[in-house]
């Protein structure tokens, strides 16, 4: 028999599955999907590989000169007992493989938890020692990979056979939690051994043994602190006590925490909505829903009805929402039934959800991006919330985006997807008014003492006079009147750090990084003056480097200013402030978050972060304190963005029985994206912003397709840039339309220099096999340090 195996290595050439002989000991042992090492090259390096097909030799097709069977290559080690993809996920690489223009190795890596790609010792324990033993010259744990290939068969039949039990197949010790525990064997003998008086731990022992008959195990831990480790051996070694292992799940703890919680009653709006998904299969639902209007509680319930036909669920969520105030409400309803997959777990904690819902004990994964991938079977219902969020598109190879992923998946399950937000994205959009999917609307708050919140603009152009630091005198009032009324504030300023940037007053003169073309943003708690790209730091400097004048000024304000500033301001407010800065720490987020929720602080001040998903019935101020930091962004989606913002953060106001106020400080209180969010008005944005894209052939009239070619020589850069122009010129049809290349609006990163085109079009035949050639450019020698990036439909222009 003969595998084709794709191997680690990312390059077009190997983009394609080599063939391998299957040793006649791993024959009944290898399966589709699992992974292998393989010698691979001149070297023969051993390489990580996965199977994605078995044929049998006459079948194969050995490549086009025939090479004769006997010069093949033989598979080194399998790594799985089963395998690691299933058939959807190597068809669904497959489709992605077209549209996505990653190698198929880094589409197949991404949908696998970490510790199943990285480089580990394989473990391999048996609870049976005697077996074991009779094999393996009395090891209890033995290195995989140190085993010679007749025993790794041979163990791994035997583990097929249910002949021998393995505890754990563990990819690095951080992959499995077990707990040891100990256990009384054999009473008689207990009872039946001598000890002198002087052991006198190994007489406790004994005696607590006997007086705690009744509980048939304890905790290794807790005896080794009683007794000593010595004392408990003894133990063991005379066959009175047994010492196990037991695998834990890390999340536990976190499931027995949560109280259960029962369905609410649906509200018209929502029931109907409720109605039309399960009432369908295999369709595609828009659910737009204004703040606050219940999408959730539907989401919930959706899920309830899946699982009630013997389903299961995907219930994507934008990472920075998925704080336990999202996640428990999933448990809350569904117990342990709930996977969570999100960044914040470590790779242990992944690779233990991962492994549950390859079990089939989860019914409900909730997760971020890749959760998208969640190796589920018999999907009912796919819910992406927030689905305009940025964040589902990976902006790393493979740069796919949920939402395809999404599609695919449920047209495979016959699966119902919906897709939730209150601002949906213009692609989405526009395809419900086409009626590719279906159009659902909730427009107003489910709670039914809530109302939408009041929200005006503050003219900043206007407010100047009137303005200390970064507050007009309304929101001060207003922020003084939430205060004394015990009721709490929500303050947006969508830029972190200190000021945005310092400058000489004498010279002009602006510290920019030195790899990137970028000033540095100066950062008051760690004194230093920081690159927000490649994370370099320096100290402030307290003479101009110029012109060494002292006259060193700051310049425009990030949270930790305004932070300083409220404190001035309001000496008796509680403030927490969220940004990259203070969540750097695993659960700072949750810490925050849940103290603002019990009512530890009265003004909450971040960044974006704090715009979605909080639902603090106290909240009765939302502030925004700048609304044009997107604005004026080089990317035609700058306008969507800032609608997107304000509408969100302004849907924290007001969820609940108090009545919710809404101040944005604005520079451009005449553009439509912020008049717009000052009024609610998605439908209305829509259409204006539909209008816009029409004119300038942008998504979703056109498709888009970004290439960037960055290198350390500006010149080359721009030659090569040059060149890419050419080929996709020569390749593309006439109606395809080609811009740039122009410097990216920040033009040099991490010491490249990078360089733009754009690819506009509506249908495009040649598209696939142009951008393939592009790709393959950078295997030439010559391209060696050159990087092309493609990013089909890019989310992100700076
Ligand atoms: N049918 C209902 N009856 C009473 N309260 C409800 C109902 N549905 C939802 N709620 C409550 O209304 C509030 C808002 O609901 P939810 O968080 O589900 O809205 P959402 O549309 O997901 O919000 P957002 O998009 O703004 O985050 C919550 O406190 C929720 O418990
Ligand atoms: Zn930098």
């Amino acid at each position: 028999m003969i595998a084709k195996v794709v191997v680690d290595v990312p390059t077009m050439q190997t983009d394609k599955p080599f063939s391998y002989l299957i040793p006649n000991e791993f024959a009944s042992l290898v399966g589709i999907g699992m992974r292998v090492h393989v010698p691979f090259g001149k070297s023969n390096r051993l390489m990580q590989g996965f199977i994605v097909d078995i044929v049998s030799i006459t079948d194969a097709h050995i490549g086009q000169d025939e090479i004769a069977v006997k010069t093949l290559k033989s598979i080194s080690e399998v790594l799985d007992f089963e395998p690691v993809l299933n058939d959807e996920q190597l068809e669904l690489a497959g489709a992605m493989r077209q549209t996505v223009f990653a190698y198929k190795i880094s589409i197949l890596k991404a949908m696998l938890p970490n510790l199943l790609n990285s480089s580990y010792d394989k473990v391999l324990t048996t609870t049976d020692l005697t077996i074991a033993n009779r094999y393996f010259d009395g090891k209890k744990g033995k290195r995989f990979s140190s085993l010679d290939k007749q025993a790794q068969a041979l163990m791994m039949k035997l583990h097929r056979d249910g002949k021998i039990k393995l505890s754990y197949i563990a990819e690095s010790k951080a992959a499995i939690k077990v707990v040891k525990r100990v256990s009384l064997v054999d009473i008689d003998l207990l009872n039946d051994l001598e000890l002198t008086a002087r052991a006198t731990k190994r007489l406790e022992l004994k005696q607590f043994l006997q007086a705690h008959l009744a509980g048939d195990d304890w905790s290794y831990t807790e005896l080794v602190a009683m007794f000593s480790r010595e004392v408990i051996k003894f133990f063991i070694s005379k066959n009175i006590l047994k010492l196990t292992e037991i695998e834990v799940s890390r999340a536990k703890d976190y499931f027995e925490k949560v109280t259960p919680d029962d369905h609410k009653v649906l509200n018209p709006e929502q029931m109907v909505a409720y109605q039309a998904i399960t009432q369908s299969q295999d369709k595609t639902f828009l659910l737009e829903g204004v703040t606050g209007s219940g999408k959730t509680e539907i989401y919930l319930q959706v899920i309830a009805h899946a699982i009630s036909q013997g389903k299961t669920a995907i219930m994507l969520v934008p990472e920075i929402s998925l704080t336990p105030l999202m996640t428990n409400r999933f448990i809350a309803r569904f117990g342990d039934h709930v996977a969570i997959m999100h960044s914040g777990l470590s790779d242990g904690e992944k690779y233990d959800e991962w492994r549950k819902i390859v079990a089939g004990q989860a019914k409900v994964v909730v997760g971020a991006r890749s959760a998208i991938f969640a190796p589920l079977k018999n999907i009912g219902i796919i819910i992406i919330d927030e689905e305009h969020e940025t964040s589902y598109k990976q902006d790393s190879n493979p740069r796919y985006h949920a939402r395809d992923v999404a599609i695919w998946r449920a047209k495979y399950h016959g699966a119902s997807l919906v897709l939730g937000s209150a601002t949906p994205s213009l692609e989405t959009r526009a395809r419900a008014q086409k009626g590719v999917y279906q159009l659902l609307r909730l427009t107003h708050r489910a709670n039914s003492d809530a109302q939408l919140p009041v929200i005006k603009l503050l003219d900043m152009r206007q407010h100047l006079t009137d303005q200390s630091g970064s507050f007009s005198k309304l929101m001060l009032d207003k922020i003084s009147e939430k205060l004394a009324k015990h009721e709490q504030v929500v303050l947006m300023l969508n830029r972190r750090g200190y000021s945005s940037f310092i400058m000489c007053r004498d010279c002009g003169f602006v510290p920019d990084c030195p790899n990137c073309d970028i000033s540095l943003t100066l950062h008051m708690d760690t004194k230093t003056l920081n690159c927000h790209y490649c994370g370099r730091t320096q100290p402030i400097p307290y003479r101009c480097p110029n012109c060494e004048s002292s006259q060193i000024r700051y310049y425009g304000s990030g949270t930790q200013k305004v932070e300083a500033e409220l404190l001035d301001l309001f000496p008796d407010a509680r403030i927490l402030r969220m940004d990259v800065d203070t969540t750097k720490k695993k659960g700072a987020h949750e810490r925050i978050l849940s103290a603002f929720g019990s009512g530890e602080a009265d003004i909450l001040l971040g960044t974006q972060m704090i715009a979605k998903g909080l639902d603090f019935p106290n909240v009765t101020l939302v502030g925004v304190i700048n609304a044009d930091t997107a604005l004026n962004l080089p990317d035609f989606r700058s306008s969507e963005r800032t609608f997107q913002l304000l509408t969100q953060v302004a849907g924290r106001a007001g969820r609940a029985q108090k009545k919710g106020e809404v101040l944005i400080q604005t520079f451009n209180p005449d553009h439509y994206a912020i008049q717009l969010a000052g009024t609610q008005n998605y439908e209305a944005f829509y259409k204006q912003e539909m209008e816009f894209r029409r004119k300038l052939n942008y998504p979703p009239y056109f498709f888009t397709v970004q290439l960037v070619i960055s290198h350390q020589d500006e010149a080359v850069a721009v030659k090569k840039s040059y060149e890419v122009m050419a080929l996709l010129q020569e390749q593309l049809s006439d109606q395809a339309r080609l811009l740039g290349p122009i410097p990216k609006p920040i033009s040099r990163t991490h010491n490249l220099y990078h360089y733009q085109l754009l690819i506009k079009y509506r249908f495009e035949p040649g598209l696939e096999k142009a951008l393939n050639t592009v790709l393959d450019m950078t295997q030439a020698r010559e391209n060696k340090a050159l990087r092309i990036m493609i990013d089909n439909e890019p989310q992100n222009f700076m």
